[in-house]
């Protein structure tokens, strides 16, 4: 039971623990970050250029990358940095990358849901994934760009197409929804939290994100209300940011200290460590939903083993009731969106 669940992690002591992997430089890994000048993409770079994992940082963004890559190259960590700027950039950026993290994207403004950023993420999420299916079919790509539940069936069917789809590769960025039920739990218990685990599997936008409470390392209980007020916060969490941003974007820091716990998971995976677990969104038949986030044992090659759902609680159960009909609209409107006539 206790091999299936998500490790407590910060970024400082995946750092720290990166040390052991960090003398041999042919052993790390090369990192591109689609989108590296936004609110996201700059941060996440910043935690990814302070790593030992990453050998190679390399950016890119239609605009303003060169200038985010001077200033993070003037940092005396041993990555390199390049940068790409513009489309006709975009193949270069990607040649020989291992991960590929894709933070871009408009983010939401008040009264959006994450399913009204369709029109515009839809098509650059298209077109990056055509660009890694050509120049870097093997790499790990993480998306982070939203709506996730909808992007990630539109990547995975661009890879398809191109007739090098591998379902083991294509990850859902869903880590900031774990890392915040950690934050709730911890302040509500009033426990370290960096020691509170809790599962959060589903989607990532709201009925479709279910915490796993009773599954939390170490075991809290709530009155049925207050478990019930902390589900719903968890589940609204990205709009509590977007309201207060207050027309200024939606969770950019948070969510780069989240992208970088992914990220690192994977280089950790791909050099060979065993017993790196992450909730992510991947192609899956745990359940009816064709995608779906679990707890996900972390390999060279991607998904190593789906850990599944464990068990739910009847409160638990109900949440997943409500997920899948949304997750599965939200996953046939992506497909579509690639193979409309
Ligand atoms: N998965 C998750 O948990 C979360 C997802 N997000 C999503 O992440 C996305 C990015 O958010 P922010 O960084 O705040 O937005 P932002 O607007 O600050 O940055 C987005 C960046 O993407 C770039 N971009 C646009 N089209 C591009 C293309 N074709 N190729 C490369 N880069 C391109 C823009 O130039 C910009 O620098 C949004 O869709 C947002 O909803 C945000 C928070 C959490
Ligand atoms: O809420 C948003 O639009 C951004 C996001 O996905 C999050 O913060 O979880």
């Amino acid at each position: 039971m206790f091999s299936r669940l998500v490790k407590p992690q910060s970024v400082a002591g995946i750092a720290k623990s990166a040390q052991n992997f960090s003398t041999s430089s042919q052993n790390n890994v090369k990192v591109a970050v689609l989108g590296a000048a936004g609110g996201i993409g700059q941060p996440l770079a910043l935690l990814l250029k302070n790593s030992p994992l990453v050998t190679e940082l390399s950016l890119f963004d239609i605009v303003h990358t060169p200038g985010v890559a001077a200033d993070l190259s003037h940092i005396n960590t041993h990555s390199k940095v390049r940068a790409g700027n513009g489309p006709e950039q975009l193949k270069e950026s990607l040649k020989g990358m291992e991960v590929v993290i894709i933070p871009a994207g408009v983010p939401r403004k008040p009264g959006m849901t994450r399913d009204d950023l369709f029109n515009t993420n839809a098509s650059i999420v298209r077109d990056l994934a055509q660009a890694c299916a050509e120049v870097c079919p093997k790499a790990l790509i993480g998306i982070i760009s939203n709506p996730v539940n909808s992007t990630v069936p539109i990547a995975s069917e661009v890879f398809q197409k191109a007739g090098v789809y591998d379902p083991n590769r294509i990850f859902g960025v869903t880590t900031l929804d774990i890392v915040r039920a950690n934050a709730f739990i911890g302040e509500a218990k009033g426990l370290n939290p960096t020691q509170v685990n809790v599962p959060v599997i589903g989607g990532h936008s709201g009925v479709t994100i279910i915490p796993l409470i009773s599954q939390c390392k170490p075991a809290v209980d709530f009155p049925k209300d207050q478990l019930k007020a902390l589900t719903e916060r968890i589940q609204e969490a990205g709009t509590e940011v977007v309201k207060a941003k207050a027309g200024a974007g939606s969770a950019t820091l948070s969510m780069a200290f989240a992208g970088a716990r992914f990220a690192f998971s994977l280089c950790r995976a791909i050099m060979g460590e065993s017993n790196v677990v992450e909730c992510s969104y991947v192609r899956s038949n745990v359940t009816d939903a064709k995608y779906f986030s679990t707890p996900i044992l972390l390999g060279p090659n991607g998904v190593q083993k789906n850990l599944g759902l464990g068990n739910l609680s009847p409160f638990e159960q109900e949440l997943l009731k409500a997920a899948i009909p949304e997750l599965k609209k939200n996953i046939q409107k992506g497909e579509d969106f690639v193979n409309k006539k």
